[in-house]
């Protein structure tokens, strides 16, 4: 079988060659490791992303073939149809290039600069390498690290920029219409100058025109920078749920899913118009300052206003917080118990358990709906108060006023023209408690990312990884102990043991011995608290666990499908694929033996977690996936607790031809499958308890013998 490895994205290999240029240890595995490739393809965009995780600063430009200097080179040109190559070396003079074609695979070659203008699309990748500190040069200034969420925030520092300056100008034009009609009332109607008042008006319009076009504009940019900040977030939040290390992953995937879509309230309150009712705001003041202007000591009612509806918001937010915070957890744990309910389905109806579960779920449904009542009528108290302030404010402005009028302090207009500033100023007061709400959902929301995205992941530096071997010589466990997080008792004790290269290897032991545990911790996806594994001779803690997992076929005891096709879940990560392979690999694990039976063959719709398939198919899928990038190493657990007698004996059959030059490590309770292996460890209790030849090590269990 080919390795999927051999076709690859132009881009991807012209990064590769980058990497080798400036002594990058990188391979495909470690660049592209959870990065968003479409069947293995690479476009500029995931080009620049990638070259960063090597250490690498890429910028995407246009520029002609003229302008290149070879003091900017190496770079990367874009070509016709998608394709691209490596410029190295470039003279003006003599018009030629020297340039790596990574299709020819021939290496370096010298073209006309001609020939490479007809093929180049006036695009290309400038790269350049990162300043690397070493230990030696810690930091002196505590300077601050870019966050997640601020540090994305301020990208769009220009827009919001320039959403504040729009905000100042429309605040600004809130002022108009009150003085318009002050100006018709006072200067217009007792002189009937209707001349001026169709200056006034046309004035007023133009400034209503510019109004609704900023406010127009204010919101597309308040918007845009809101989807801008959106995406990015919410791709370094994937990336982060995706690269967690699984000793801190969180213990319900329930309520951790529910934390993620929290996210929801963060991206309301950058996109919505809480960011605009924010931005006014302090512009409240500058209104307040037009008013005492027209009118003198009016404005001490629109203040008094203003202070009871902000004394008022300020007394319920402790409550409003609690209120917030315990609708927020509880929604949390509804969703995990609604995500645990429909995954274990099955179970619970086979022990008659839905009312159990219907009485958890309602419970807590009710627990929501009292904190969520609290908080909404915390909120429309707020806001109830507000409107019945503003009307109390316009009367007493009214009353005041007369006052003033008849004391000739203030005019008729200058009484109407105050009245309508002030229910512009008292607005966005009003708005404080439906802000306070957002503003403590999106904080609690943000608080539970922060924690998620300052979980520890998988290491993606390159400066610390070496290349990963490809397992010929031997895998060690070297007095190897682990204990999973947060539980008694090591799962695996002081175990050493040493496979060469070429054994076939059965696990044996009783349940829960620790023979599952030792493959995840050969992949990495556990660290050994003490104790070493080696391959190769190099401590795997050394080695990319994205290229050792490459180069090992895994397939665990649960035979996780997605939804898809049968097809897209053979070739699960593996990007690029030829059918042949594909097809190769499904007749080798028996999965062609019901794909023929459907009418759309390999293209069999597959329902989500494999619902629609039996125990036994979705194994055969699931080791075809592990094959199709042939492996050196096939670490199996249980690979056929599922199939039927006949299934299970052409696939060990074909194991048997497949595995003759690889090395098989399984653990296995069905005695048919020690067939296949010439060495036998047993282990009990995450100890070893037998290590050696099958027939000898099986006799000695089958005398009760445990010494060897
Ligand atoms: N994800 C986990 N978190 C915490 N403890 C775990 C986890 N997985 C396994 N354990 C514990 O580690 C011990 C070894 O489990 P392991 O799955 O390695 O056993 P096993 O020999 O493969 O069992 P089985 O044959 O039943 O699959 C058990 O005591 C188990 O309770």
């Amino acid at each position: 079988m080919k390795s999927h490895a051999q076709v690859q994205s132009p881009l991807l290999e012209c990064l590769l060659l980058l990497c080798r240029h400036y002594k990058i240890s990188a391979s495909i595995s470690t660049l592209t490791a959870g990065l968003p490739l479409d069947k293995g393809q690479m476009d500029e965009p995931l080009f620049i992303r990638c070259a960063d995780r090597a250490g690498l600063s890429a910028r995407h430009l246009q520029i002609s073939l003229e302008q290149l200097t070879p003091l900017v080179l190496p770079a990367v040109l874009l070509l016709k149809n998608g394709k691209a190559c490596l410029l190295t070396a470039l003279d003006h003079h003599k018009g030629t290039a020297q340039v790596v074609i990574t299709e020819s695979g021939s290496g370096s070659e010298e073209v006309a600069l001609t020939t490479l203008a007809e093929e180049y699309t006036g695009e290309a990748l400038f790269v350049k390498e990162k300043h690397r500190y070493d230990e030696r040069t810690p930091r002196t200034l505590k300077l601050p690290e870019r966050h997640w969420f601020w540090g994305t925030l301020l990208r769009s520092k220009k827009i919001y920029r320039d959403v504040l300056i729009a905000s100042v100008i429309i605040n600004l034009f809130v002022v108009v219409s009150p003085l318009f009609v002050m100006n018709v009332y006072d200067r217009v109607v007792p002189n009937n100058a209707v001349e001026t008042l169709w200056v006034l008006a046309i004035g007023a319009g133009v400034a209503y025109l510019f109004d609704f076009l900023l406010k127009l504009a204010r919101a597309y940019f308040i918007d845009v920078a809101g989807k801008k900040s959106d995406i990015l977030l919410s791709a370094s939040m994937f990336e982060q749920t995706m690269g967690l290390q699984m000793a801190s992953r969180p213990v319900s995937v329930g309520s951790f899913a529910r934390h993620l879509q929290e996210f929801d309230y963060i991206r309301e309150f950058i996109t919505s118009s809480t960011v605009a009712t924010l931005v006014d705001l302090p512009f409240c003041l500058l209104i307040l300052a037009v008013i005492a202007l027209l009118g003198g000591p009016i404005v001490f009612v629109p203040i008094a206003g203003m202070a009871i509806i902000a004394i008022h918001s300020l007394s319920i937010q402790p409550a409003l917080r609690l209120a917030i915070e315990n609708t927020q957890r509880s929604s949390a744990q509804k969703h995990a118990t609604l995500v645990e309910s429909l995954c274990g389905i099955e179970g619970i109806k086979a022990r008659s358990a839905e009312g159990e579960l219907q009485h958890r779920w309602e419970k807590l449904s009710g627990h929501i709906a009292k904190w969520d009542i609290k908080t909404r009528f915390l909120t429309v108290s707020a806001s109830t108060l507000s409107a019945f302030v503003i009307q109390l404010v316009t009367i007493g402005i009214v009353v005041y006023g007369v006052y003033l009028v008849v004391d000739q302090q203030l005019t008729m207009g200058g009484l109407i023209a105050a009245v309508m500033l002030s229910g512009r100023c008292l607005a966005p007061v009003a708005q404080l408690s439906s802000l306070s709400t957002k503003f403590y959902q999106t904080q609690s929301a943000l608080n539970a990312l922060n924690k998620v995205m300052d979980l520890p992941v998988e290491e993606q530096s390159h400066d610390s990884t070496l290349k990963t071997p490809d397992i010929k010589q031997s895998i060690t466990f070297d007095q190897v102990s682990f204990a999973y997080p947060n539980q008694h008792g090591q799962a695996v004790q002081n175990l050493s043991v040493t496979i060469k290269a070429g054994e076939k290897v059965a696990i044996i032991g009783r349940i829960g011995s620790g023979k599952s545990t030792l493959q995840r911790l050969l992949m990495r996806f556990y660290t050994p608290t003490t104790g070493s594994i080696r391959i190769d001779g190099l401590d795997i803690q050394q080695l990319s666990p994205h290229e050792l997992r490459d180069r090992i076929g895994y397939v665990s005891q649960e035979s996780q499908l997605y939804f898809g096709t049968v097809r897209d879940n053979i070739a699960l990560g593996a990007g690029y694929v030829e059918d042949e392979q594909i097809l190769a690999a499904a007749r080798l694990c028996g999965v062609t033996e019901f794909t023929d039976r459907h009418p759309k063959g390999l293209q069999m719709p597959v329902a989500e977690r494999g619902a629609n398939f039996s125990g036994g198919q979705k194994q055969s899928i699931v080791l075809a996936r592990a094959l199709l990038s042939d492996p050196n190493v096939l670490l199996f657990d249980e690979p056929c607790s599922a199939m039927d007698s006949l299934s299970e004996h052409y696939f060990r059959e074909r194991l048997r031809t497949l595995a003759k030059d690889k090395t098989l490590i399984m653990t296995t309770y069905k005695s048919s499958m020690l067939d296949l292996v010439d060495r036998v460890i047993v282990m009990d209790n995450g100890r070893l308890l037998a290590d050696g030849p099958r027939d000898k090590v099986l006799e000695a269990l089958a005398q009760g013998k445990t010494e060897f």
